[in-house]
């Protein structure tokens, strides 16, 4: 290592006045939107207007409950309404960024700061040891010196068939990393790189390479399905396999903490650094989900390479994009703007979705609409994964402080001191977990996280280049999308109530718009309440007759009707713009309804509990792997239930209940009462949506046969509560 290359990293070449990155706004278009948006708050301050003057057409013969359940309405509509205008921050001053690699490598050419990339993994499991490894072998060959990278395994699992797939790929990783820059592989994910290949021919250096990952793979494979190491590797590794103690259980272990490759032994090396970490965990102490892993890999890993710039994967996003991190590099380094640019956010984006998207997971209009938004504001949220930080930010430095001015490469500690930085204790009266590093105690420690960065005076930036920077692993079934949703409501929810709110502790801090930003996402939980209750009512006083809105021929039903079609309109345009189908739209529109219906309001009740001291929240990992013919059924589309779980029979109870009122409505129109459609047209028209959109679910819970229907069990008491509930109803 040359003396130079411990200064800090600098231009090669000077004085080249090209920034390395640039922003755009469009704005004929925001124009266009903001046009459409006023139109839109006027109509609904007109809905609020009817509402509070209850037109005399429908006064006649009210009841007490009639103007009880119209309160109701109107409350429910002034949240619609102002949840609006929250959301129109994200779209009301959008910026797309472009960066320029090849100035960087001009200017830069390899004098490139020091890059750490934390890989998390938690479970063996359901995260297979083999797809962690395709993470850690795409991360390898990015595009970056080799002696400036290096990637940290930190496995919440303590399981030694992943660190026996990591000693694996620390083999492999010989081979594969200068194949891929010799012959500029992508995706540099052995695994994706090989489906992306079919069965189209290699030439030779590819047949040879693709031979050994298959070898590799099946060896992992096998391992992990006997669940068992094999004995030659327990002697090649056997440093690292000692340290795990012959009573040691994934809850119950000390530190293992193996560095596999060791970029410090040489001076040029060909393949980067390469660290296992398993933190010690003991049943006493409280081990802080990812932020806990987070955390002890900062401490670790700035006694090894400590790297200026830290990338946080989670172990299913593989890198796609080999260019990423001299992306997020041209808008750190830029000379203008950089400085004040703590974290440089890719999308979340999946290689397993279908075409249609069933499960709305890759929120498209998030990604391609709101984070641009958020980032005209201030800059999005850090969400986990795909995200480049500085390390002197994330551990606290605030904007303005001084630069630490290391980017060296540190002195030989012996492993066995540094792992006393990952033991449960260190942090005992330290500010880590607080004002160090990724904060504890909250389900989306990113997000918090990343907002107290904000606070701190921090901007950040949103990058999605076309070729998608990294692609992960979507839940491919509806309960695991539920539970993943409920934990963000839940997460989101209590920042707002914390003592880190963007609405109390942000104000001042981060604009206006950013504020309003987080809140759109902050409001997931409470949101469920309107939606649920608003849906209930109308089919449920469309079964016993009353009114609610304004008749068709009347001028009142112009708001309604034109805030309905152009809010639906507005928003499938604006999914297929992002490259939507129609009917990835009518799923998402479905999501939409589920998620409030079901985990939003899981995750509101969550928060509430915890409020109160009954409940800790907790961390469900999702799956990353589905049985066959589950895969089958999400390859097919079909909507997969399988299991019982009290969300699913409130959606089941919904569902009915909409399906009964309707049915009820048609019948009494059949017999004669035309006088409905007048009166309640627009009743008709929600529910028979609420029916239709419910579709999948009536044909799960009573004409599907496979494994994936909804279990009999939740159907018949769906069944029976809806029916109560009609009944109860007919009565009063
Ligand atoms: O105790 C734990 C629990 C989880 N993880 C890791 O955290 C990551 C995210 O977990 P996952 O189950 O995949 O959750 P997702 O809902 O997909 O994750 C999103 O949302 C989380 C917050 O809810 C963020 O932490 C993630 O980065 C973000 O991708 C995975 O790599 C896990 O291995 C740990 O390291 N330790
Ligand atoms: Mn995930």
């Amino acid at each position: 290592m040359g003396k130079e290359d411990n200064n800090r990293f600098g231009p090669v070449h000077k004085g080249e006045g090209e920034p390395l990155s640039e922003t755009r706004r469009k704005t004929g278009r925001v124009i266009a939107y903001r046009i459409f948006s006023v139109s839109v708050s006027l109509c609904i301050c007109l809905i609020w207007f009817y509402r509070v003057t209850v037109p005399v057409e429908t006064d006649e013969n009210r009841t007490g409950l009639d103007r009880s359940i119209w309160l109701v309405m109107l409350i429910a509509e002034i949240w619609f309404g102002l949840y609006w205008v929250v959301t129109q921050s994200s779209r009301w001053n959008p910026v797309w960024r472009f960066t320029f690699s090849d100035r960087l490598s001009r200017r830069y050419g390899n004098n490139l700061p020091r890059l750490d990339v934390f890989v998390c993994t938690a479970d063996p499991v359901i995260e297979p040891p083999l797809l962690v490894v395709n993470t850690v072998l795409s991360v390898t060959a990015l595009d970056y010196p080799p002696e400036k990278l290096a990637v940290y395994l930190s496995d919440d699992g303590g399981s030694e068939l992943t660190f026996y797939a990591l000693t694996e790929a620390a083999e492999f990783a010989k081979t594969w990393v200068p194949f891929c820059k010799r012959f500029k592989v992508e995706p540099t994910s052995p695994a994706a790189y090989l489906s992306s290949k079919g069965n189209g021919l290699f030439d030779p250096a590819a047949e040879e390479v693709v031979e050994l990952y298959r070898e590799m793979a099946a060896r992992i494979e096998t391992a992990s399905r006997l669940g068992r190491v094999p004995e030659e590797a327990r002697l090649k590794y056997g440093d690292g396999f000692s340290q795990w103690d012959a009573d040691a259980t994934r809850r119950n272990h000390g530190t293992i903490l193996q560095i596999l490759v060791d970029g410090r032994e040489e001076d040029t090396i060909a393949i980067p650094t390469l660290v296992y970490l398993s933190r010690e965990k003991r049943p006493q102490h409280h081990h802080n989900f990812k932020a806990g892993a987070m955390n002890a890999l900062l401490r670790v890993s700035s006694k090894i390479t400590c790297g200026k710039i830290i990338l946080n994967l989670d172990c299913d996003m593989y890198a796609n994009n080999s260019n990423s991190a001299r992306d997020a590099l041209c808008i750190l380094l830029d000379e203008k703007e950089g400085k004040e640019i703590a974290f440089v956010q890719f999308p979340q984006w999946f290689d397993n979705v279908t075409r249609n998207d069933l499960y709305g997971s890759l929120m498209r209009v998030g990604v391609n609409v709101e984070f641009l938004g958020l980032d005209g504001n201030g800059g999005p949220l850090y969400i986990g994964t795909g995200c480049f930080h500085r390390r002197d930010v994330i551990c606290g430095r605030k904007y303005g402080e001084e630069e630490e001015e290391s980017d060296k490469i540190q002195e030989m500690i012996e492993p066995e001191m540094i792992k006393d930085l990952a033991s449960c204790t260190y942090e005992e009266n330290t500010q880590w977990g607080k004002e160090m590093g990724v904060k504890y105690g909250c389900p989306v420690e990113d997000v918090i996280t990343g907002l107290a960065i904000q606070c701190r005076g921090w901007k950040s930036a949103f990058l999605n280049p076309n070729k998608k920077a990294f692609l992960g692993v979507a839940p491919t079934n509806l309960h695991q999308m539920l539970v993943q949703q409920r934990r963000w409501s839940e997460g989101d929810f209590q920042i707002l109530l914390s003592e880190y709110s963007p609405v109390w502790y942000g104000r001042g801090k981060i604009s206006l718009g950013l504020i309003l930003g987080y809140c759109c996402y902050c409001l997931w939980a409470p949101s469920s309440v309107p939606v649920l209750i608003y849906s209930v009512l109308t089919s449920l006083c469309l079964f016993k007759g009353i009114p609610l809105f304004p008749k068709v021929s009347s001028w009142w039903f112009i708001p309604f009707g034109y805030v309905t079609v152009a809010a639906n309109a507005y928003s499938l345009a604006e999914f297929l713009w992002c490259e939507g189908t129609f009917r990835g739209w009518w799923n998402e529109q479905r999501m939409w309804l589920y998620r409030r219906t079901s985990s939003f309001l899981f995750g509101f009740k969550d928060t509430i509990m915890k409020l109160v001291g009954v409940s800790e929240s907790a961390f469900v990992i999702t799956a990353k792997v589905a049985e066959e013919e589950a895969a089958e059924r999400y390859k097919d589309e079909a909507m997969e239930f399988g299991v019982e779980s009290p969300m699913f029979l409130l959606l089941g109870t919904l569902a009915m209940l909409n399906l009964f009122c309707m049915a009820a409505a048609v019948m009494r129109l059949a017999s004669g009462d035309g006088g409905d459609l007048k009166t309640m047209g627009f009743q008709f028209v929600i529910t028979g949506i609420l029916v239709v959109i419910n579709w999948p679910l009536y044909e799960g819970m009573l004409l599907r046969k496979d494994k994936g229907k909804m279990p009999m069990n939740v159907t018949v008491k769906s069944v029976v509560l809806a029916v109560s509930a009609c009944t109860c109803l007919a009565f009063v």
